[in-house]
């Protein structure tokens, strides 16, 4: 780390990072947006909520195809791919695409939670045996944390989860690798932080940077809607102190979920926030902010990899404390997606690979 005379740093020189939660979507929206995660992380857990969504190794195999063949030349960047849990997906494909490398991981969507999650579990016991299958393994199960009960408050979703699933999960599996993603609220920091070793969990970006209200400035911010949804300053707060906290439950996942600004902007608008195109700019603002700077590597490039049990990304990359515009729009195809901190000016730039290596 290079820092001026006042001790402020100025230039950053970490060991490659990688995104342990990434939507790269497919066609021509993966075209323009797999090279905006791929040009800053070496490694990616993309998710499998495709629609069909990935359930077989077949299925995980040729969408690792069209990510490869998708990437911009020279880009070195390797998609973790992951199975999408049903009721009736067999233990034996959850086997077997372990077991060839195809999948790294398996993630479980409560049925109907979340964007292209109506596949997904509706009881989380039709799963044991497959659950079983991968606690054997050692395989890791990802979990989207929130409840899809009507009579549950949007905003205690995920703390019920916490309650009436993830703990009797936990219990029933006391071996099983878990990682509950993209975590919103202090009830969940606090869960991770009691449980054992093999529970983990990511934080995004925006989450560290907006709370709820953040929906409402001004009127209603659909491209600021993201589930789980954004909560409560003091959930943001305990965010913040969990992620530069060098607890290494803790890890990078941006949950970098791009929709067309036409299904954001509709009267029943997709949920999720692309932040690939100023992720990583964006945790370093935050680290800085909460005075943590130094333990941003760890958090963005060494708690996920031992946390899967992955070797270290041996690259560099740099960081640089400019000022840098944020994209305003992106176009796909022909239509376009808002990212995240669209238009706003970023603290740090991203500069690249380093030469030096690490
Ligand atoms: N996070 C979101 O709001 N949406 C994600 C799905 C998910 O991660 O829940 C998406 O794929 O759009
Ligand atoms: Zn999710
Ligand atoms: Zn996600």
């Amino acid at each position: 780390m290079i820092k001026t005379a006042t001790g402020a740093a100025t230039r950053l020189v970490i060991r490659q990072p990688d995104d342990w939660h990434v939507h790269l979507r497919d066609g021509a929206m993966l075209s323009t947006v797999v090279n905006e995660t791929a040009r800053q992380f070496a490694r990616a857990i993309v998710m499998p909520n495709l629609i069909p969504p990935v359930t077989t190794v077949a299925a995980a195999e040729a969408y690792r195809s069209r990510i490869q063949a998708a990437l911009a030349p020279g880009l070195a960047f390797t998609p973790l791919m992951t199975a999408y849990l049903t009721d009736t997906i067999e233990p034996g494909e959850i086997e077997r695409g372990f077991g060839s490398g195809v999948f790294t991981a398996a993630k479980l969507y409560p049925a109907h939670a979340t964007t292209n999650a109506a596949q997904g579990v509706t009881d989380i016991e039709r799963i044991y045996p497959v659950l079983e299958v991968m606690q054997r393994l050692g395989m890791p199960l990802l979990v989207h944390g929130e409840v899809v009960d009507h009579h549950v408050d949007v905003f205690d979703r995920e703390a019920v989860f916490i309650e009436r699933v993830l703990t009797k999960l936990l219990a029933a599996f006391p071996a099983l690798r878990v990682v509950l993603e993209h975590i919103t609220t202090e009830e969940a920091v606090a869960f991770v932080e009691a449980a054992g070793p093999n529970l983990g969990a990511t934080i995004t970006p925006h989450h560290l940077v907006i709370n709820r209200n953040a929906m409402f400035e001004g009127g209603i911010r659909p491209h600021l809607y993201c589930l789980p949804v954004a909560k409560r300053e003091r959930h943001r707060l305990a965010l913040r102190r969990a992620a530069t906290s060098g607890n290494p439950k803790f890890f990078l996942g941006t949950d970098s979920a791009p929709h067309a600004v036409g299904e954001k902007e509709s009267d029943c608008g997709c949920a999720g926030i692309f932040n690939a195109p100023v992720a990583l700019e964006t945790y370093a603002a935050v680290f800085e902010e909460e005075g943590a700077l130094e333990r941003l590597e760890a958090f963005a490039a060494e708690h996920g990899p031992r946390f899967y049990g992955l070797p270290l990304n041996t690259g560099a990359i740099v960081l640089e404390r400019t000022p840098r515009r944020a994209p305003s729009t992106m176009v796909v195809a022909n239509t376009r997606i808002i990212p995240f901190q669209a238009n706003a000016t970023l603290a740090w730039t991203f500069r690249g690979r380093s030469i030096g290596g690490y």
